[in-house]
């Protein structure tokens, strides 16, 4: 069997280059570095050239003479799609609220009264490993599908430490077995459990002195993450967690401002984490502040739409010099979608953001996000071979047709996981 492969001729190659040891900010976030009519070669799972074919035939014979080739003509070739913010182990849905929010409940309503995150909590702490284990792969297969070949995945419907742990087992073992790669992070501070929430502290203790240390030993993690929000947790609690965490060498992550300005912003600043996700409602300053010290600003479009809540600033926040990434906050709650690329047609349509940002939001500064920016993100030798293929003829299309999966085929690690499929557009 080969174990090299021949991308040919694709209409467009985005390669993003450039961006590996620096997220792209400002105007840099439109560079994405095209090769018209161009091909990729990979080999051992790696890119070994970019460029057009009569380049890498006259630069690699031997290899292309006996690599499996793909035919790309006609569509364009990206690097496989990073999704840098997921909920992705988790049991139950939420129609019902949603039902309950479209009458006029309001999301945090709906959690306080027991049911949200609580509902979800409940459901996954009955949940078994296996039931779990299931569940979560159908969606990492979806995610595939779509494009994605890298995911971040958090806990926080567990709220023990026993849930919890199960909950960070499942994302280690799927990670084992599934060709996605699977990034996890530690949420304990995700919400208050209905049964402790007079007792806040106590509970912050509890994520500090219990959860932690298991996680950090069992190496579960490498990622610490908060609900920073009015009736959630409180920056200085927020702050607790994250500076605990960092003992531990889990890196600070916060979602933050979602629902009200709460300081989020600027305490991702203060704390060194690698990214601030939500910031629905940053203030400028926050915005300033997560520029100055290199937080990368994960926005999830899929939450305003959901929750029918004003967006995110993405324009001021790229004007300003925050790195931008995308994800779809993949969860039963508040962003039930496994589809990267509607996030993609929201951050055009209701964030002011270009189709070039919102390539570069999906692929490279998403690596950033999670850390992985010199494995993955970009088509550049000696990266991972994860390349997504869309049956599109050229990358605007990807973000004026809304709502439709345009993948056409997926290589992980130099490997075709989905193979051609033939979709039409529109
Ligand atoms: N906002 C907090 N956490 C999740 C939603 C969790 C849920 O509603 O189940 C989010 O990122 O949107
Ligand atoms: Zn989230």
């Amino acid at each position: 069997m080969s174990n090299s492969i021949f991308v040919k001729n694709a209409a467009q190659v985005i390669t993003m280059q450039g961006h590996t040891d620096k997220p792209a900010k400002k105007e840099a976030m439109q560079q994405l570095s095209i090769v018209e009519n161009g091909s990729v070669l990979a080999q051992d799972g790696e890119i070994i050239a970019v460029g057009t074919e009569a380049e890498i035939k006259n630069n690699y014979p031997d290899v292309v003479r006996n690599a499996k080739e793909i035919h790309a003509t006609g569509k364009i070739v990206t690097p496989g799609l990073i999704d840098p913010h997921t909920h992705l182990v988790h049991a139950g849905t939420r129609e019902i609220e949603y039902a309950m929010r479209l009458k006029g409940k309001t999301y945090m309503d709906i959690m306080h009264a027991g049911g949200g995150i609580h509902a979800t909590t409940e459901a996954t702490q009955k949940a078994g490993f296996e039931q779990l284990y299931q569940t979560s792969k159908k969606r990492l297969d979806t995610f595939l599908l779509h494009g994605v070949t890298t995911v971040e995945a958090k806990s926080g419907y567990g709220l023990t430490t026993e849930h919890e742990l199960k909950q960070l087992e499942v994302a280690q073992q799927l990670n084992k077995d599934h060709v996605i790669d699977i990034v996890s992070t530690f949420m304990g501070a995700h919400a208050i459990p209905i049964a402790e929430k007079d007792q806040p502290e106590k509970f912050v203790d509890k994520v500090i002195d219990e959860m932690l240390p298991e996680v950090a030993k069992r190496n579960l993690a490498v990622f610490n993450d908060v609900f920073c929000e009015r009736g959630v947790f409180t920056p200085e609690q927020s702050k607790r967690i994250l500076e605990a965490g960092k003992q531990y060498g889990l890196i600070p992550k916060i979602h933050a401002d979602e629902i009200e300005p709460y300081g989020g912003a600027e305490l991702a600043a203060e704390v060194g984490a690698i990214s601030a996700d939500h910031l629905l409602k940053a203030s400028e300053i926050g915005m300033t502040k997560m520029a100055e010290n290199d937080v990368v600003g994960v926005l999830l479009p899929g939450t305003a739409f959901f929750l029918m809540a004003a967006f995110a600033d993405a324009r001021k926040m790229i004007d300003n010099g925050v790195a931008v990434a995308l994800s779809t906050d993949a969860n039963p709650g508040s962003s039930p979608t496994l589809s990267l690329q509607f996030i993609m047609n929201l951050g055009c349509l209701k964030m002011g953001m270009t189709p070039e940002e919102v390539l570069m939001a999906t692929t490279i500064n998403a690596a950033h996000a999670i850390n992985c920016a010199k494995e993955v993100g970009s088509l550049e030798v000696g990266k991972k071979a994860d390349i997504t293929i869309f049956d599109v003829p050229n990358y605007l299309t990807l973000s004026y047709q809304y709502g439709m999966n345009h993948v056409d085929t997926v290589i992980k690690n130099g490997e075709i996981v989905v193979e051609e499929r033939h979709l039409a557009y529109y």
